[in-house]
């Protein structure tokens, strides 16, 4: 689903998280392991306020591991628990039970001792399109397909589904807005496939993409390219590959276009590896 974020359906998109908000103990906030800054809702931290959230960063097979583990340590030292899952093979789920279950161990224990029967914890998902939400949803329900069914008070259509004996998910993510403030942003989402291709060019983003790989994977682009740099003369480097890869147009000639939907295509499909596109020192 691609969804065109106008003001109007940002508004209505704010207001339904802020609306289920109330309905919950725990915001899992989740983010793509391979964007851990671009893939998150700018407007996030204000809507939540105070509700106890745990970062899930989703992907985390697509991700380079060693700057999953930083961006683990860069959030966690900024006071936000955070944890790694691949939703895809249900990767680091117990992770997930038992970060919640820990963050809200003094909320369960301040209502046992006012003697309020213990609940099953509820949580809702948030993030931005193409994330994950609903596969992790689908984890979630496929282990444990038992839906609670309404829950009094809660507006119809909202079903709760069990994920595990005390905790229970709402079965409708909130879907918020990714950051489009910059375009180097519009880029990194685009070379993971958070943003419509219809939208972008496709040869400024193999040449982001390239210059990408240049100066954080060089050796991953030499193995792939046979390239070390990224030529000042584009056409260069774009003749090179193309060569390489035989990406010719009818008339022998090397296709620019063919070109660039290849290097698009190789990123996002791990012909280069495990990537990570926002880099944590480049945050600290
Ligand atoms: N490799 C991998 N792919 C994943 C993982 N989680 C989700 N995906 C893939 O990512 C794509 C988007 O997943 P969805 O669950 O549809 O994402 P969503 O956040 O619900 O997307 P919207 O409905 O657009 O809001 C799908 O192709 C999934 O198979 C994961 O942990 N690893």
């Amino acid at each position: 689903m691609t969804i065109q974020w106008f003001p109007g359906h940002m508004a209505k998109a704010r207001r339904e998280v802020t609306e289920n908000l109330k309905l919950v103990d725990i915001i899992f906030e989740l983010i793509d392991a391979r964007l851990p800054l671009s893939s998150r809702n700018p407007m996030l931290d204000e809507v939540v306020h105070q509700k106890t959230r745990l970062l899930i960063l989703n992907k985390m097979d697509m991700a380079d591991d060693t700057q999953t583990k930083k961006w683990i340590a860069y959030f966690e030292s900024k006071g936000h628990p955070t944890v790694a899952i691949n939703s895809l093979e249900g990767k680091g789920l117990q992770t997930v039970f038992k970060a919640s279950k820990e963050l809200l161990k003094p909320k369960w224990d301040r209502m046992k001792e006012r003697g309020i029967k213990p609940r099953a914890i509820r949580a809702m998902i948030v993030g931005i399109p193409n994330v994950g939400k609903s596969t992790l949803i689908n984890r979630f329900a496929k282990k444990n397909i038992a839906k609670t069914g309404n829950t009094p008070g809660v507006t119809k259509r909202q079903q709760w589904i069990k994920v595990e004996k005390e905790i229970e998910l709402l079965d409708t993510p909130g879907i918020l807005w990714p950051k489009f403030e910059d375009q180097e942003i519009g880029y990194k989402l685009a070379l993971t496939g958070a943003i419509k291709d219809a939208v972008i060019n496709m040869e400024d983003l193999a040449i982001y993409g390239l210059r990408f790989l240049e100066s954080h994977y060089p050796r991953r682009m030499e193995e792939r390219y046979k390239v070390t740099t990224v030529s000042e003369d584009l056409v260069e480097t774009f003749d090179h590959i193309g060569k390489l890869r035989r990406c010719y147009g009818p008339g022998g000639e090397v296709d620019y276009d063919q070109v660039a939907e290849l290097i698009v295509r190789d990123i996002r499909n791990q012909q280069l590896g495990k990537l990570t596109f926002d880099f944590v020192n480049e945050y600290e």
